[in-house]
Order: C-alpha cells, then structure tokens, then sequence
C-alpha cells in the first residue's frame, strides 16, 4: 500500500510495485483536500481510492483484514510524516518510510516502542546508498583523515522540495567524523531554475524531479580537492529501491526477525537489491 499515490514519487512506487508483479492495495491515504477534490487515482491502469487523514483508520482496518502480506509504503510530507508513523506503528503494521524530514529521533522510537518492522530511509536509490555506505565505512575505519579541509555540500532538487536533502545531511554527519563537521544550515540547498540549469546542469526536462549533490572538500592551503557527486534525474531509481525495501521486509516479518529497524545499508547489505 503506497502512501500517497498523489505524490510524485508515491506515484512513481506504486507503478514500480505494479511492475515487480506484486499486489498493489487500491487504496491510499493522503491529504484532506486531494482526497475530496480527486477522489481516486490511476496507477498503471488501476484506479487507487484516496483515503483522507479522518477516514484512515477505518479503511486501516478493512486492508488489515483483506491483505495478511501487507506493508505499507510512505512517501509524504516533512509536515505529517512523524503522524504517519504514529498511525502505522499504533497499528502494528510493517512500513518503508522514504520521506525525509520531521522528528527522525521521534519517528524511530515511535517504531521501535511500538515493536514494529520498518525500513527507514531517506536514500532508496541502490547506488547512492552504496555510496552513502562507503562514506560511512571511511569515517568509521579513518576518523579525522580529512581533519583541517573545508567542507561545501550543494544539492539542488525540483522547487516544492522544502527540507534539506535527508540524503546529504546522512552523508554530512559521515564527513563530521571525518574530521569536516559542519552543520544543515551550511548545505547549500538550490531551488531556482536559472541555478539549476546554468551553474548545476540540470537539464530542464528534469527541473520538475531532480537531485543534484556534490560535496567538496579542500585542504588548507587549497593544494588539494576531492569533489564527490551524484546526479539523479527522476524517480526511478528510488522507486525500485523501495520494492526492493518492501521485499526484504516482508521477509523479515515471515522470518520473524529479532531485529526489527533497518535502514537502505541494510537492506544492500544482505543483498535484497535487484
Ligand atoms: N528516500 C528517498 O529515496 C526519496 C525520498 N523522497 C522524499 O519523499 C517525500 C515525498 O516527495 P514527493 O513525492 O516528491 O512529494 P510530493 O509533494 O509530490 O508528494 C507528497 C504527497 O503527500 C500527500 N500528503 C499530504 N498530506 C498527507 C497526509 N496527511 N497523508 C498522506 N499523504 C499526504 C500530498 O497530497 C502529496 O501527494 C519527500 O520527503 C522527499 O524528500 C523523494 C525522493 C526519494
Ligand atoms: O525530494 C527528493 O526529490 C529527494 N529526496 C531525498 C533527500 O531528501 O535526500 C532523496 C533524493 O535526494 C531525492
């Protein structure tokens, strides 16, 4: 079940879920106003009904009842995901959460006090987590090899993005062990077309579905650079990684696992990334 089909990148889940032949839930929650105003949305030829926040509960219970394998799948807002993750984990369902955002410290003990199964993660995109993986594994085995550089993260995405990037801001903390601490409001987040096109090269067809990000570090006396980047031009890559997401959960809850939290380094990890 993909919360919220409305959204672009729910949109795009809920075609990917389709595509990997699994069962796509006809229902979605999503925004009061979407709810009233659209009523239900076609992914891949099948018509989702759009459940608004006041009549989840209700339809919760109807999917519960009706798919045993189910997993929900939350690609929302900063503003409401902490609720989501309320609702899902006071209904004991199993969850992949790719919206960024909100109260991360409060959405994992929310799941985790409610002894839930989730996959968290702000990156999805299986060769970005590897890269956000090997940043991580740097910092841990050579802590403050880059003491003394200076540090300067850009991303750019499509306009309505509002927070910064969840992904740079994981590889942030990453570089802060690496001796390159700095904080959120240092990443430079670029939301203008001109800037987009002319300084970052993102292509205009993209300017509505894009993630730019390079992180560049120089030494003190500017002798040496090292810039790492990756560039995402649409949806796709996250949206497969999301099934993958939701496939390796499924199997953790069959398995019964004891550990019940991951991220996207472990789903990658065991191999779940086609
Ligand atoms: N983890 C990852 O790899 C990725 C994460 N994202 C994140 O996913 C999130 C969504 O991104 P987009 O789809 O581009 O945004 P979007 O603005 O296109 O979609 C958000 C959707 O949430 C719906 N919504 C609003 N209130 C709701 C509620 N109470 N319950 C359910 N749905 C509600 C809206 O109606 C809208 O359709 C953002 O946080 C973004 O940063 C985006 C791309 C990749
Ligand atoms: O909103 C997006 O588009 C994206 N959000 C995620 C983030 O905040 O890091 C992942 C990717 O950058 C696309």
């Amino acid at each position: 079940m993909v919360n919220s089909c409305t959204g672009k990148m729910g949109h795009a889940t809920a075609e990917a879920v389709v595509r990997a032949g699994l069962q796509l839930v006809p229902l979605s929650f999503t925004g009061a106003s979407e709810a009233v105003a659209v009523g239900n949305v076609g992914v891949a030829g099948i018509p989702v009904e759009l459940i608004a926040p006041e009549e989840r509960q209700a339809a919760m219970e109807r999917v519960k009842a009706q798919y045993p394998g189910l997993v929900l799948i939350d690609f929302t807002l900063p503003s409401v995901v902490n609720d989501n993750v309320e609702f899902y984990a006071h209904n004991g369902v199993p969850f992949v959460v790719g919206t960024t955002g909100g109260d991360r410290e409060k959405l994992l003990a929310d799941a985790q006090s409610a002894g839930c199964y989730a996959v968290i993660a702000p990156q999805m995109g299986k060769q970005v987590v590897a890269f956000q993986a090997a940043m991580e594994i740097l910092a841990q085995n050579f802590p403050g090899a880059f003491s003394g550089y200076k540090l300067e993260v850009t991303e750019s995405h499509q306009r309505q993005k509002a927070d910064t990037s969840g992904t740079a801001k994981a590889i942030v903390s990453s570089f802060g062990k690496l001796g390159t601490p700095i904080q959120e409001a240092d990443i430079e987040k670029v939301r203008d077309a001109p800037t987009q096109m002319d300084r970052m090269g993102v292509p205009e067809e993209h300017l509505g579905g894009h993630a730019f990000h390079t992180y560049r570090l120089t030494s003190p006396d500017g002798d040496v650079e090292f810039v790492f980047q990756h560039n995402v031009c649409g949806r796709t890559i996250y949206a497969e990684g999301t099934v993958d997401a939701a496939l390796f959960l499924a199997k953790k809850v069959s398995q019964k696992s004891e550990k019940r939290i991951f991220d996207m380094i472990d789903v990658l990890r065991e191999g779940s990334m086609r």
